[in-house]
């Protein structure tokens, strides 16, 4: 479906002053993955609601633990999943601290898509819709990191504002339509990315990159604007006929 409207990205959940309770609730889904300390604060004291996938949780409490943090300032709302990754000793210790561990045995469902459920009862409950941020899930497993991107792509009509984040990236799907990305370059690195995955083709024009495009065809199977530059001082703006993803370095 072709949007007339533009859409503009302000990802200050990266930003170390957001502060949670705003109008923009946001929702932090940790997966099972690498993580490190500093990532997850400032994650953290950016979202509202704090959930772990499995294993997830297990990737807290080490780097909580690693980083000499108190682990009792940083309590989960909810650890859901089918629970074959959290160790024994991660999940007494949260029970013990009261958070709900959901076990959800499907085999044909992912941990991930476990969380974003819980994320949908949630807002049931609430009458509000959350921004979602996943910690993890763009690298790692390659069976896993194009689960995110299917998964994302996928959610896209339902759900516009979800986000996953790792170290090295930030990237989210941009629906078909006009995007405006806001670049705040103390926080971003030059590389960009806009990859043209789980579509056949889409036209795609751009402003702001080092190597920009215009009316040009994208495939996966043809141009894929991968090692692209943001451009100092400038916002990015985008112009797709159909979703891609769209990634970004961390600085
Ligand atoms: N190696 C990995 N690379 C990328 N993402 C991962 C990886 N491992 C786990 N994840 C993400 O973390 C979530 C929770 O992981 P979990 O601890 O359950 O591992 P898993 O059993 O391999 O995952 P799942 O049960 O969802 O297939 C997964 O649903 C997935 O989104
Ligand atoms: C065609 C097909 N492929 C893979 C799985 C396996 N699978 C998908 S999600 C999941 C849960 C992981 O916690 C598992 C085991 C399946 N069911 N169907």
């Amino acid at each position: 479906m072709q949007h007339s409207d533009k859409t503009t990205w302000d990802i200050d959940f990266l930003q170390d002053q957001r502060q949670t309770g705003s109008d923009n609730k946001y929702a932090l889904i940790i997966l099972n993955q690498d993580l490190s300390g500093g990532l997850l604060f400032k994650l953290w004291n950016a979202t509202d609601w704090h959930c772990c996938a499995d294993g997830g949780a297990n990737r807290m409490h080490d780097a909580l633990t690693k980083a000499g943090a108190r682990l009792e300032s940083f309590v989960p709302d909810l650890i859901k999943g089918d629970l074959d990754s959290i160790r024994p000793d991660v999940k007494a210790f949260y029970e013990s601290l009261s958070v709900p561990v959901v076990q959800d045995p499907s085999q044909y469902a992912t941990d991930l898509m476990k969380c974003i459920e819980a994320v949908e009862e949630l807002e049931q409950a609430q009458g509000t819709k959350y921004k979602i941020i996943l910690l993890g899930g763009l690298s790692g497993r390659l069976d896993q990191t194009i689960h995110t991107m299917s998964y994302l792509h996928k959610l896209r009509q339902s759900r516009k504002w979800i986000f996953a984040v790792t170290e090295d990236n930030v990237g989210w799907v941009l629906d078909s339509g006009e995007h405006e990305i806001k670049i705040d370059h103390n926080l971003l690195g030059q590389t960009c990315g806009l990859l043209p995955v789980g579509i056949e083709s889409t036209l795609l024009s751009t402003s702001g990159l080092r190597w920009n495009l215009s009316e040009h065809e994208s495939s996966f199977d043809g141009l894929v604007s991968t090692s692209n530059h943001l451009v100092p001082g400038h916002d990015v703006w985008i112009k797709t006929t159909k979703p891609i993803w769209w990634t970004v370095e961390l600085r």
